[in-house]
């Protein structure tokens, strides 16, 4: 997988997947609307059901030209190229009617199917990269599919190990502040789990992933990683919990000792102060909720949700369904982190690929 990213034809601009995510979300408007605001840039190829698509283009903009293929046809005949005035639509029929807002476990496996055809795409050569808007874990599992995330399913769908969630975002304060990165050493688990999931083999591959990521698909040449603490205060010299000392800081040694320029760990509750993430590259917080919302307060709306480790560049926007939104009609969200979540995958896309001849 992945070679394709060198099969670009000169001059063509490139194909990126967008999943268009749980229907009854807000994500159908905002994938329309940011593959239409890139069409110049990128060739956009939507994936969902074609007539539900064509209908909320309609409402959104009639202006808004969409050309829809089969999934077969396009496994027949090669993708569609329609060029820049319009999107193209790879057709993944849904089950059920949509009513905005309101979930229907029958439309679950068709969102599934979507990030199915964007996997066979991308290793078929149709894409270069996936963005995917955002689809509701629970109704996945409610059609009767054990799902905890985009991240652990393109894991599994393409044979991947490990793989690392990082979210990136540009904050606006202080100004000279570099990207914020927070990666996540544990993804959707519950918080009586964190612990224990956390051993120093693991935390050494998502370090290598990290760094690995960092340098071949972000261009960066020696990342510093940060690494927080899983304890308050880091554990406090063990008082208040043994895993800083018995795992997160032996593996950031470890991690030094293969020339990984990782540093830790440190409280948490501090470290994402100025001072500090002005020389770094990517924080490493060792659970969802001890980073993500710190990434999230500083850049939500324009941050970016990168799965590192993966075979296949896949990024994602940096919210949900927004089900309050949706149900009260279209215009009412921002599509602000689709639109960079497809650009990152385009510069990552871009730098593979230059890296490549
Ligand atoms: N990439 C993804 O697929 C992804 C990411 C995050 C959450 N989710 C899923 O989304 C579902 C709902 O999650 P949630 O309720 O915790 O978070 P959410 O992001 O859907 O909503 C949280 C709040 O943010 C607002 N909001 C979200 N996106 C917005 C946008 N683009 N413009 C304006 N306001 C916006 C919502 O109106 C709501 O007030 C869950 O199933 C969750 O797992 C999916
Ligand atoms: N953890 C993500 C977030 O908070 O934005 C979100 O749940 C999406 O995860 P996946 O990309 O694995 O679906």
């Amino acid at each position: 997988m992945g070679a394709t990213l060198h099969n670009r034809r000169p001059g063509a601009r490139p194909a990126i997947a967008v999943t268009s995510g749980e229907p009854a979300g807000i994500g159908p408007e905002i994938a329309i609307r940011a593959a239409w605001a890139m069409r110049a840039e990128v060739n956009c190829v939507l994936l969902g059901d074609a007539a539900f698509l064509a209908m909320t283009a309609g409402y959104i903009d009639p202006a808004i030209r969409l050309s829809a293929l089969s999934l077969q046809a396009v496994r027949n005949g090669g993708m569609p190229h329609f060029g820049p005035d319009r999107i193209s639509v790879i057709d993944v029929p849904l089950s059920a009617h949509v009513v905005p807002g309101q979930l229907d476990k029958d439309n679950g496996r068709a969102v599934l199917a979507t990030l199915d055809a964007a996997i066979e795409g991308v290793r078929a050569g149709w894409f270069e990269a996936v963005a995917t808007a955002p689809l509701q874990k629970s109704t996945i599992n409610d059609a009767g599919v054990k799902f905890s995330g985009h991240t652990e399913y393109f894991a599994e769908r393409t044979g991947t190990a490990q793989v690392v969630m990082m979210l990136a975002g540009q904050p606006c304060a202080p100004a000279d502040s570099p990207p914020l990165r927070v990666a996540l050493a544990t993804t959707h688990l519950p918080l009586r789990d964190v612990a224990a999931a956390l051993t120093r083999e693991g935390l050494a591959t998502t370090l290598d992933i990290v760094a690995h990521d960092l340098r071949t698909k972000f261009g960066i040449a020696a990342p510093r990683i940060l690494v927080a603490g899983l304890n308050p205060h880091a554990g406090e010299n063990g008082y208040l919990g043994r895993e800083d000392i018995e795992v997160v800081g032996p593996a950031v040694e470890a991690a030094r000792a293969r020339g990984i320029d990782a540093r830790g760990p440190y409280p948490a509750d501090t470290l994402f102060q100025h001072k500090y993430l002005k020389d770094a590259d990517c924080v490493l917080a060792m659970y969802h909720d001890q980073g993500l919302p710190v990434l999230k307060y500083a850049t939500f709306g324009r941050g970016v949700n990168i799965t590192l480790g993966l075979p296949l560049i896949r990024t994602s926007v940096d919210h949900g369904t927004a089900l309050d939104l949706a149900g009260k009609g279209l215009g009412l969200a921002e599509h602000g982190s689709m639109e960079e979540a497809i650009a990152t995958a385009l510069r990552m896309a871009n730098a593979v690929h230059a890296a490549g001849k």
